[in-house]
């Protein structure tokens, strides 16, 4: 089966007060990032969530990049985009599965194997598995579980893996070589002075530089159809 790769640099917006997450959305697809997640704040209500991420899939359409709506599943549907992040308070892997296009791509929250076999079970096309190091960026979150917890996670299933959770370039590496397809970051894009070299230092440490050849084989494909043209 043809086979088109997710992104390894999942960039999510970063909608707290203070921040500029368009410009950085602008920053980061002008380096060169091919997937933004839309993560509009849980305050922020759906007409605002929805401007919002209509304003982003517009940005990615231009530069033909990926664009995935965290929770809202109704708002993937109306922006149209490729596809949804869903956790463990939100609308059930397969609950979205039925309702999406089939070529949805649709990401999982799993934080240990067994969860993540679960996912797997329910038609999700990634894990997000974290967090791999402590954030100030997400409160309430479980301790982290470290890289020996993300290549445990990345053993037990085939699917892509995207690590999340104090991501720095370093640490991205750092994740790669434990076994993940990639990585997603909020702060390390956002907090910086400068999004857009930020980014592609992020995307230099993912390998998302590497000629074509050189990515690792597998894991990261996803079939066609899960993909798709929007
Ligand atoms: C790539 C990726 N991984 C994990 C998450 C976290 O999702 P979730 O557990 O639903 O928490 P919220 O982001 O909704 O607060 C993610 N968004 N992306
Ligand atoms: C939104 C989110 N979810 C996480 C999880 O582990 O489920 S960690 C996280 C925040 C990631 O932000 P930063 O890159 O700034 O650490
Ligand atoms: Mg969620």
């Amino acid at each position: 089966m043809q086979a088109t790769r997710l992104p390894r640099l999942h960039v999510i917006t970063d909608t707290r007060a203070g921040a500029s997450p368009l410009s950085v959305v602008a920053a980061s697809l002008a380096a060169g990032a091919r997937l933004i997640q839309v993560r509009p704040e849980d305050h922020h209500n759906d007409r605002s969530a929805f401007d919002f991420a209509a304003a982003v899939a517009a940005l990615c359409g231009e530069y033909g990049a990926t664009c995935l709506i965290n929770d809202r599943v109704h708002i993937a549907q109306a922006v149209g985009a490729h596809g949804v992040h869903l956790g463990a308070e939100d609308l059930p892997l397969d609950a979205a599965r039925r309702i999406l296009p089939s070529d949805a791509i649709i990401g999982g929250t799993c934080r240990e194997p067994e969860a993540a076999r679960a996912a797997r079970r329910a038609g999700a096309t990634y894990l997000g598995v974290g967090p791999v190091w402590s954030t100030t960026t997400k409160h309430g979150l479980p301790g982290a579980i470290g890289l020996p917890g993300l290549a445990a996670v990345c053993e037990a299933v085939e699917l892509p893996v995207i690590a999340i959770g104090g991501i720095t370039a370093e640490r991205a590496a750092e994740c790669r070589a434990a076994g993940a397809h990639g990585v997603a970051v909020v702060g390390a894009i956002s907090g910086a002075a400068d999004p857009q070299g930020a980014t592609a230092e992020l995307l230099a440490a993912v390998g998302e530089a590497d000629p074509p050849g050189l990515v690792r084989p597998n894991r990261g494909d996803v079939p066609e159809q899960l993909v798709g043209e929007r």
